[in-house]
């Protein structure tokens, strides 16, 4: 069967006035699905040219197929099955600025660039200090996106109207203004004059945004009928629900105006302030997966949708969601009830298959930023202990002694905490006492969890009773205790 490329689909030429930091499966079924919407109702004209973040990525691989890919959306909209495959066409550029930083640096010269989007993941918006050199391809993307702003603000002398929107969709928190923080200082440090950051701060717009549909990537699990269907084998489709929501703040009204992608019928909405929708996400949808997956995983389920369908993990998902997130939100909670079943209903998507390990990636800083604000505000308010939050830390930290039912778990984090978690999990001998050792180091990590657990020493007690009895009684028997 032929490979998809522009002779087996169309690719339509249009100027590129957006720069995308990503080339990831999330970028790929949201972002650049909505711009290929827009685009499609003539609402803007615009392609995308691609930059990998990282030495190691796909963008090469995205254009051997032309940029042509499959959004595969699937599911159920108002009571009806919606299924539906449709090629994007937008990617026009593949830049690797590791290899072809000079075409990557091309982009400051064009009149027509407009818009930066990036998803650089949870770890991409960093200030790295050893990126001061501009003139080879810096590390981190705001050193990468400061070299080419250095480079537009030189070859335009200074002209106030060749800034750039700017539109990070990573999920940390005011991503926007983090961003022009972590630049600033980086201009800061590599001695940048002042008439540049001037430019940079108020030529450029820097919005923070909120996205979510929940994206599960190539589709592992039905490739074979995925590709029949289609006729051509696509390496890139992508499978997404059909749930979409892209939050942007500005207080700018112009930003809306140039880029009216809300306009095409689609869940975009430009606000004064996404605070609310961002807490009441990542909170309950986020804070509630990463809470699941280590308990799930070792209950013996491997997807969310087998999860909450399960009578006693249902239970213990929605306990979560209902009982120790809603009640720390500061959103009415008619509001969040809704909010969370619509949640539910898309965890039980019968047509995504999403693995808890996919999600596993990075759970120690996932449970740091998505349920530890939860857990702090929990203690803080109601002086009791959230349970099912902390057995899901208990869960996560026997998740990461790597077996279930005497198989290896292929576990995903950061190397420092895998080998972290190698040094705690070698002192085990099968007592009690070094199960209180263990976690007692855990929680005693004030660098990484920027909390004093030792502040609360009940958490300490029941995180490691968890644990003792996780081990020893096994997930069904141990999750009793908390339901
Ligand atoms: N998949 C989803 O359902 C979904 C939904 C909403 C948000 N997100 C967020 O989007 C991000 C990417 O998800 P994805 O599904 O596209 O994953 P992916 O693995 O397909 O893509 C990851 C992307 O991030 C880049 N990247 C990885 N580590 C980086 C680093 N240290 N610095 C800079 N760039 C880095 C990669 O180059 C790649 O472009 C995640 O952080 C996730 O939180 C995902
Ligand atoms: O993508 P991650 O790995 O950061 O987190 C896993 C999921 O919680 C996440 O992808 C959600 O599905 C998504 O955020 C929904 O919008």
């Amino acid at each position: 069967m032929q490979e998809l490329n522009k002779t087996v689909a169309q690719k339509t030429e249009r100027p590129v006035k957006v720069l995308q930091f990503g080339e990831g499966n999330f970028l790929r079924a949201f972002v650049d699905w909505i711009l290929q919407e827009a685009n499609d109702k003539e609402l803007i004209n615009t392609n995308v040219a691609v930059v990998q973040p990282i030495e190691m990525g796909r963008v090469k691989d995205l254009e051997k197929q032309d940029g042509l890919y499959t959004v595969f959306l699937e599911g159920i909209k108002n009571k009806e099955v919606v299924s539906q495959k449709q090629v994007i066409d937008v990617l026009d550029d593949f830049i690797n600025p590791y290899t072809e930083y000079d075409q990557y640096l091309a982009y400051a010269k064009s009149e027509e660039l407009r818009y930066i989007i990036s998803n650089t993941t949870e770890a991409g918006i960093i200030l790295d200090k050893e990126d001061t050199k501009l003139d080879t391809c810096p590390n981190s993307f705001p050193g990468k996106l400061l070299a080419l702003l250095v480079e537009r603000y030189k070859y335009f002398d200074g002209d106030k109207n060749k800034g750039l929107i700017i539109l990070p969709c990573e999920l940390i928190d005011h991503n926007g203004k983090e961003l022009k923080k972590v630049m600033n200082e980086l201009a800061g440090l590599v001695g940048l004059e002042e008439d540049f950051i001037t430019w940079l701060n108020e030529a450029n717009t820097f919005c923070s945004t909120l996205v979510d549909r929940i994206v599960t990537g190539y589709p592992r699990n039905e490739i074979e009928k995925v590709t029949k269907e289609l006729g051509y084998v696509d390496n890139s489709v992508v499978k997404c629900e059909i749930f979409h929501l892209w939050v942007i703040e500005t207080q700018d009204p112009k930003v809306k105006e140039e880029f009216p992608v809300d306009k095409a019928g689609l869940d975009v909405i430009f606000v004064d302030d996404l605070t609310p929708y961002k807490q009441r996400k990542v909170s309950i949808l986020n804070g509630s997966h990463t809470a699941m997956v280590p308990v799930g995983y070792l209950y013996g389920i491997d997807t969310v949708r087998e999860t909450v369908e399960d009578e006693v993990m249902g239970q213990f998902v929605k306990d979560v969601m209902f009982n120790e997130i809603i009640p720390t939100q500061d959103l009415p909670k008619d509001e969040l009830d809704k909010f969370a079943d619509e949640v539910l209903d898309r965890f039980k998507n019968p047509y995504i298959y999403h693995e808890l390990l996919a999600i596993s990636l990075n759970s120690t800083t996932k449970y740091k930023t998505r349920i530890l604000p939860t857990v702090i505000k929990y203690l803080d308010r109601k002086n009791e202990l959230p349970k099912r939050l902390l057995f899901s830390l208990a869960s996560m930290l026997v998740f990461f002694k790597g077996e279930r039912n005497g198989e290896k778990i292929p576990v995903n984090d950061n190397k420092e905490f895998l080998d972290m978690y190698e040094a705690l999990w070698g002192s085990y001998d099968g007592s009690t006492e070094s199960v209180d050792k263990i976690v007692k180091q855990f929680l005693g990590l004030k660098d990484h969890w920027e909390f004093d657990f030792a502040k609360y020493p009940e958490v300490e007690k029941f995180v490691s009773e968890s644990v003792y009895s996780i081990v020893n009684d096994g997930m069904k028997a141990a999750i009793k205790k908390v339901m």
